[in-house]
């Protein structure tokens, strides 16, 4: 998975041109990983027999034709190079080869004509690996990912994970990162988007949006299309931008401490106890409107409580229904906007506090919070205070569920820091 894998084999007949072609090219094949049968070897100049990527198959004829027709199935091959004299039907293992080649896309050379070609195009594919996760959004998981894999495929040579309820996206991040992707990309919703960041942070390494979730806030916030073969398009033209993420801890179960990288909201109060109405059931039910029917409920039901906010250092006692921590946020994340605007790489969090005397009070706030999303204006309300600072801390009595980016992770207590600019991701120009 590190390098282009590109798979070797002729007859007799391509044997001496096979040679040629890999005696001339020895130096810069060696920044692939070669697949080569053993009665090959032989051909091999000096320069590519100690090279550390090669992988010696059986023989043409005794299994190395069925192996790499194996990795060609696997998406595990990059391109292949067989050479000989070629009857159609009567060629064995060039039959096989060239089948499955052209069924599975993979770019075969049948002469050094083409070789060449095939070969520098080969060097120039960044290796991406995307990170799937197949229960998010009411679409058809399949589908979604055979487009995503045709669309991307010209330009990446592509491995995909794809998340289970054992295998998480930040693991499957780690796993990929072992194999020195060039950039990673996530399909999914928020949580998933959410999680793959958390595993990149301090990689520098360019994350692609594809966002195929319920609410995609993130996307939203990023200017993303929010249609599959758009957000695919801006991958493809590979702008990038450094994007303001935070470094979030909460208390867990049995006390432990959870940790998770904010890209977009922690919320505390309302917002949490929507998001957590608004589980599978309901998302797979009412689709995008899932969160403001979660809403609608949680505003007939949602208590206040006392909370001592630190930010930077400074000190606010309240008693608050909702408080909002922001990155970015889309016009529809209302609850963001008591600074009037969120800016994504300022190397400051957005902190909204929302403390309404009574439900009347609460469905005016939301309201003049509304307004500020759209004209980015400072709400004008004393039952709405918008903060803002690098580091937080936030205590409530009682303890209240946290939830980051769609997500719950844990309850208050709540500790938060910034980290400026330190998430690239591919965003439109
Ligand atoms: N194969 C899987 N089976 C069941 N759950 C999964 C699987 N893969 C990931 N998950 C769960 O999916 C959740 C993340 O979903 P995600 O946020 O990406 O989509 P969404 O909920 O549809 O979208 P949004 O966050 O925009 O509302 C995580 O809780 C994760 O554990």
């Amino acid at each position: 998975m590190s390098q282009p894998t590109l798979a070797f084999g002729c007859d007799l007949s391509g044997r001496h041109e096979l040679a040629e072609f890999l005696q001339a090219h020895a130096v810069f094949l060696r920044r692939f990983r070669l697949l080569i049968p053993r009665d090959l070897e032989v051909l091999l100049p000096d320069h590519l027999h100690a090279c550390p990527g090669i992988e010696f198959l059986p023989e043409v004829g005794q299994g190395a034709e069925i192996m790499i027709t194996a990795k060609i199935l696997a998406q595990e091959i990059t391109a292949v190079f067989w050479w000989g004299d070629y009857w159609p039907g009567q060629s064995g293992e060039m039959d096989l080869i060239i089948r499955y080649c052209a069924r599975e896309d993979i770019p075969l050379s049948l002469n050094a004509a083409t070789a060449w070609a095939i070969l520098t195009k080969a060097a120039r594919y960044p290796h991406a690996c995307l990170i799937f996760n197949p229960v998010a959004g009411q679409g058809d998981a399949r589908q979604t990912l055979l487009q995503i894999r045709s669309l991307l495929k010209p330009y990446f040579h592509l491995t995909v994970l794809t998340t289970t309820p054992t295998s998480s996206a930040e693991s499957l991040v780690k796993q990929a990162l072992e194999s020195e992707m060039d950039t990673i990309l996530a399909a999914g919703g928020d949580g998933t988007i959410s999680a793959v960041a958390h595993a990149l942070v301090g990689t520098n390494i360019p994350l692609g949006v594809i966002p195929t979730g319920t609410a995609n806030a993130f996307g939203s916030a990023l200017g993303l299309p929010g249609i599959i073969p758009a957000a695919c398009e801006v991958i493809i033209a590979g702008h990038t931008r450094q994007v303001d993420i935070a470094a979030c801890e909460v208390r867990g179960g049995d006390d432990s401490v959870c940790k998770q990288t904010m890209i977009l909201l922690t919320g505390i109060g309302f917002e949490a106890e929507t998001v957590e109405r608004a589980n599978r059931e309901v998302k797979d039910r009412f689709g995008s409107l899932a969160y403001i029917w979660a809403g609608v409920q949680q505003f007939q039901s949602q208590f206040p409580f006392t909370a001592e906010l630190v930010v930077d250092g400074q000190t606010t006692e309240i008693t608050a229904a909702a408080i909002t921590v922001a990155n970015a946020a889309p016009i529809t994340s209302v609850l963001a906007y008591g600074t009037g605007d969120v800016i994504m790489d300022d190397g400051l969090m957005d902190i909204t506090i929302v403390a309404p005397a009574d439900r009347l009070q609460a469905f005016n706030s939301l309201l003049e919070l509304f307004g500020s999303a759209i004209r980015k204006v400072a709400p004008n309300r004393d039952d709405i205070i918008g903060l803002r600072g690098k580091t937080l801390e936030i205590k409530t009595d009682p303890p209240q569920k946290v939830v980051v980016d769609g997500e719950i992770l844990g309850t208050t207590p709540l500790t938060m820091k910034t980290i400026p600019q330190g998430l690239v991701v591919f965003a439109p120009f």
